[in-house]
């Protein structure tokens, strides 16, 4: 059986991220599995630990980097958050495709160490219109939200270090290109 690609999605807070996300990812074409990450940020109401993060104490994150139990870590804005690699191996040797959703110091690991991952960074329209996304979905504080544009700004210097950048201006138009380069890279691998 070949092994999954694995398939990075990063992006500013708030820029759509998780919305795209929900548009392709049930399309059993691209055969994906979603790699749930490891945080110390708190639930937002609706969150559940175990589907949307497994939510840890500073204690037990530090165990498992030290561990060597993370493909990748990274501190964003005072929480850590990481991918489990147990996971994410498992479901590739089971030929899935897995999907990470990470920040971009994440993303700059995982790239070095996995120099075929298809690295995908989503752009708001403006900066104007991802403050009105952060603000609108009212999920962080004031400060919170300051520091996440701050970061935003950073990040949004980082482009160069994917190999694709789709724009979130219609978030069903964003998700179809996703799936379009997703869909193209199972083809070049059948082919191989
Ligand atoms: N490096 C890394 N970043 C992650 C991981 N999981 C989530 N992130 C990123 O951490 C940032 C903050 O995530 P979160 O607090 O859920 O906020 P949201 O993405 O704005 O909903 C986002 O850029 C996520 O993509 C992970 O396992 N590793
Ligand atoms: N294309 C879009 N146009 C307008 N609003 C959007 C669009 N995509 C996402 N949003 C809204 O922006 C907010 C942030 O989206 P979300 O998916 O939570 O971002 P992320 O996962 O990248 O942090 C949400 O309220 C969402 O409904």
């Amino acid at each position: 059986m070949q092994r999954g690609l694995l398939i990075i999605l990063s992006g500013p807070s708030g820029v759509g991220k998780g919305t795209i996300r929900k548009y392709f990812e049930t399309d059993e074409r691209l055969n994906l599995a979603y790699s749930t990450s490891m945080t110390t940020r708190k639930p937002r109401a609706g969150e559940v630990d175990g589907r949307d993060y497994f939510f840890s104490t500073r204690e037990d994150f530090e165990k498992a980097i030290q561990e060597g139990g993370l493909l990748e870590w990274a501190e964003f804005v005072g929480n850590y958050y990481g991918t489990p690699l147990k996971e994410v191996n498992r479901l590739r040797d089971e030929g899935k495709n897995v999907l990470l959703e990470i920040e971009v110091q994440g993303a700059i690991q995982v790239q070095e160490k996995c120099p075929d991952a298809i690295s995908i960074f989503i752009i708001p329209p403006s900066m104007e219109e991802l403050e009105r996304r952060i603000r609108g979905r009212s999920t962080e504080p004031e400060e919170i939200i300051q520091q996440r544009l701050a970061k935003a700004s950073n990040e949004m210097k980082m482009v160069s270090q994917y190999k694709y950048i789709v724009c979130n201006d219609d978030p069903k138009l964003a998700a179809e290109l996703i799936k379009t380069i997703i869909l193209r890279h199972v083809e070049l691998e059948e082919n191989k």
